[in-house]
C-alpha cells in the first residue's frame, strides 16, 4: 500500500482548483493529514479508548467520511463488547477502493467492518453506540449540517457517543490570525513550503468551512445531545465528545 510524501501543491499551480477527494488525494492522504492537522494521531488514538469504553454488545458503530479508514481501523482494535459491527461510509469512490485495501488487510475480522460508497447526508444511523465525524461536517454544507446531526443523534442509543473533529475558527479576528499562523508554522515545521501552504489554503478556499466551538456545541445540544463538550484543542483544530 502507497504512503507516498504529500507533493500535491509543491509546484507553482497556473489555477488551483478546488480541493477534493480524488485519486491524487488518496495516494498522499495519510501523509498528507498527519502533516496538516495538529494531534491527528492522538485522536485517532483516544477514538480507539472511547471505543473500548462506549460500544455496546449487539450495536452498530459508524465512520461518516471514513478516507482510508483510520478511525475505523483505531474503533475495531479496541471494541472488546460482543456483537458489534462497524459501518464506513464515504462518497469518495477513490478513498472507499483503498479503504478496501486497507481494511482487507487488516486482521481484526471479529468486528465486520462493511464500507460504504454514499453520501452520510443520506444514511441511516441506527443501533448506534458510537458515531464518528472525524474532519468531515466541514465538508458539508453548512445549510445540511442541523439535519445530519439530529439524524445521528437519533439513531444513538441512550449513552451512546459521538466523537466531533474539527478545524474550527473564532470570535475575536486577533485569535484568528493568531491561531492560522500557528497552524501554517505547524505544517512549515512538517516540511511544506510557502507556496505548499498557499495553494492548499487556497484550495480548501469555500470547501473546508469551519465554525466556532459555540455552534458546534449549540449544535449538538439542538440536536438532541445530553452532554457536550471539547475533549482535545491545538491551535485551530478541536476534537468533541457528544453523549445521547
Ligand atoms: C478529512 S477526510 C476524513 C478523515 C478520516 N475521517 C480520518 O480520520 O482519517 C474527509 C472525508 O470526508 C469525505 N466526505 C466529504 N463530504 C462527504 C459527504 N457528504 N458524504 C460522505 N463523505 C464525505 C471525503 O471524501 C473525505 O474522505
Ligand atoms: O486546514 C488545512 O490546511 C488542512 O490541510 C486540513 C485538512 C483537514 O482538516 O481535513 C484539509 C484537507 C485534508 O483532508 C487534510 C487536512
Amino acid at each position: 500500500m502507497t504512503d507516498s510524501r504529500d507533493t500535491l501543491y509543491a509546484n507553482p499551480l497556473a489555477d488551483v482548483s478546488s480541493f477534493s477527494f480524488d485519486q491524487q488525494v488518496v495516494d498522499v492522504f495519510p501523509d498528507m493529514i498527519k502533516r496538516s492537522v495538529p494531534g491527528y494521531a492522538t485522536i485517532l488514538s483516544m477514538i480507539g479508548t472511547l471505543a473500548e469504553r462506549y460500544v455496546t454488545s449487539d450495536s452498530r458503530c459508524y465512520d461518516l467520511g471514513c478516507s482510508l479508514g483510520a478511525a475505523t481501523l483505531a474503533m475495531r482494535h479496541n471494541i472488546r463488547a460482543a456483537n458489534t459491527q462497524i459501518i464506513a461510509v464515504d462518497n469518495s469512490s477513490a478513498m472507499i477502493s483503498r479503504a478496501q485495501q486497507v481494511i482487507a488487510a487488516d486482521s481484526h475480522e471479529e468486528v465486520p467492518v462493511t464500507l460504504r460508497e454514499a453520501l452520510i447526508q443520506s444514511i441511516d444511523v441506527d443501533n448506534a453506540s458510537m458515531v464518528v465525524l472525524n474532519f468531515t461536517l466541514q465538508f458539508i454544507a453548512q445549510a445540511e449540517r442541523d439535519t445530519l446531526l439530529a439524524n445521528i443523534a437519533k439513531g444513538l442509543n441512550t449513552g451512546g457517543v459521538l466523537i466531533l473533529s474539527e478545524k474550527v475558527a473564532f470570535a475575536d479576528e486577533p485569535h484568528q490570525q493568531l491561531m492560522t499562523d500557528l497552524h501554517h508554522q505547524f505544517k512549515r515545521a512538517n516540511g511544506y513550503s510557502d507556496l505548499e501552504i498557499a495553494q492548499k489554503r487556497a484550495a480548501i478556499d469555500n470547501v473546508l468551512i469551519p465554525e466556532s466551538l459555540n455552534t458546534h456545541r449549540q449544535r449538538l445540544r439542538n440536536a438532541g445531545f445530553a452532554s457536550v463538550d471539547v475533549w482535545f484543542q491545538c491551535l485551530n483544530f478541536a476534537s468533541l465528545i457528544a453523549i445521547k
